[in-house]
């Protein structure tokens, strides 16, 4: 019997309207999918459940970069509730279907000229999304095949463990500070954890992006693969995992993980103020709008 971490984290993202229809209409086909195969799909993210196995693949699709908006957000909450409420998944590889991106992080987008209100959502579901993947009873590994700054690279540290494709044009790290803002308490906490304190408060303080030997040698990433042995590695990793004793296993991570969660937990609203009245300055919109401006003028 799993289990349950933190029993039904606050659920107030998800939008009203039962679950079940959610993701029916894409269904894959019969036929398509060998018998023990389950999958789900929405506009941004793709689920397959391998029944035998118990391990569901997650991709990001959600072109060009996989940015985390509040849609993306609510799509992978619901994705993740689903897979947790479901026995016969036990352990989850999160992993992009973008060429050459993970994901590209927090949607600029939604912190740029949005209402306070709109922020204060935004940022919920930001947090949302971290609870879940945090406290999930399954085997997370995330499978980084593309570049992971900032949120992206949230996600992946979330997870138990992470796998890295070997790619020379690749970075993975928390840029925050490049952008003229902070990474707030509970990403620090969950990068120190990886890296230990002195490691992640230079990369931190100088919004460091690490190439994939670097992000290896510091611990960010847990081992470095081809691109062609990334899905077989995660699968390994996963069944590694897996053949422990679900409780005991669950009852460490938690443990483990008790400290953290339940400080962001106790500062969850004071959090989501700091970020409305942060983000909500004018000196930090027009870092975010020289930002993007920059994004965009790299490209020509
Ligand atoms: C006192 C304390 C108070 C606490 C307050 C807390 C505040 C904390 C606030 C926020 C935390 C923020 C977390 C974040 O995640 S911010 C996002 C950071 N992300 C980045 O810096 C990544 C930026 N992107 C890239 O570096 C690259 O795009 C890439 C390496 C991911 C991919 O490169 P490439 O394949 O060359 O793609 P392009 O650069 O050409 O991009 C394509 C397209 O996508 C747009 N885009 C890229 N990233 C984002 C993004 N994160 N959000 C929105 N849009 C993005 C890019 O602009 C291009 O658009 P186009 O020109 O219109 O095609």
């Amino acid at each position: 019997m799993p289990v349950s971490l933190y029993a039904s984290p606050p659920g107030v993202l998800f939008p009203r309207g039962s679950p079940q229809e959610w993701g029916q209409a894409a269904r894959q086909p019969p036929g398509l999918l060998p018998a023990q195969c389950r999958a789900f799909s929405n506009n941004k993210i793709l689920v397959e459940l391998d029944t035998s196995s118990g391990v569901a693949t997650m991709k990001f699709k959600s072109p060009p970069v996989n940015s985390l908006s509040l849609d993306f957000l609510t799509e992978f909450c619901i994705s993740l509730e689903k897979l947790e409420n479901d026995r016969a998944c036990r352990g989850l590889i999160i992993t992009s279907a973008v060429p050459r991106v993970f994901s590209s992080g927090l949607d600029i987008n939604e912190m740029c000229g949005k209402s306070r209100e709109h922020y204060a959502e935004f940022w919920r579901a930001v947090q949302e999304m971290w609870i879940r993947l945090y406290s999930s009873n399954m085997v997370t590994v995330a499978a980084i095949n593309g570049s992971s700054p900032a949120g992206g690279c949230l996600i992946a540290l979330t997870c138990d463990y992470r796998i890295m494709v070997e790619n020379p044009k690749y970075i993975i790290g928390l840029n925050e500070a490049q952008l003229g803002i902070v990474a707030p308490f509970w990403f620090k906490d969950t990068f120190v954890k990886a890296v230990g304190h002195r490691v992640a408060e230079r990369s931190l303080q100088l919004g460091l992006l690490h190439s994939v030997p670097e992000a290896h040698r510091i611990g960010l990433v847990d081992e470095v693969v081809p691109e062609e042995k990334l899905q077989e590695k995660a699968a390994a990793v996963v069944a590694q995992w897996l053949a422990l004793p679900d409780h005991a296993r669950q009852l460490t991570k938690s443990m483990m993980r008790k400290a953290v969660l339940d400080h962001m937990l106790a500062h969850r609203e004071e959090d989501i103020q700091n970020f409305v009245n942060f983000i909500s300055k004018d000196s930090i919109q027009k870092s975010l709008s020289m930002y993007m401006e920059m994004l965009k003028k790299k490209k020509s």
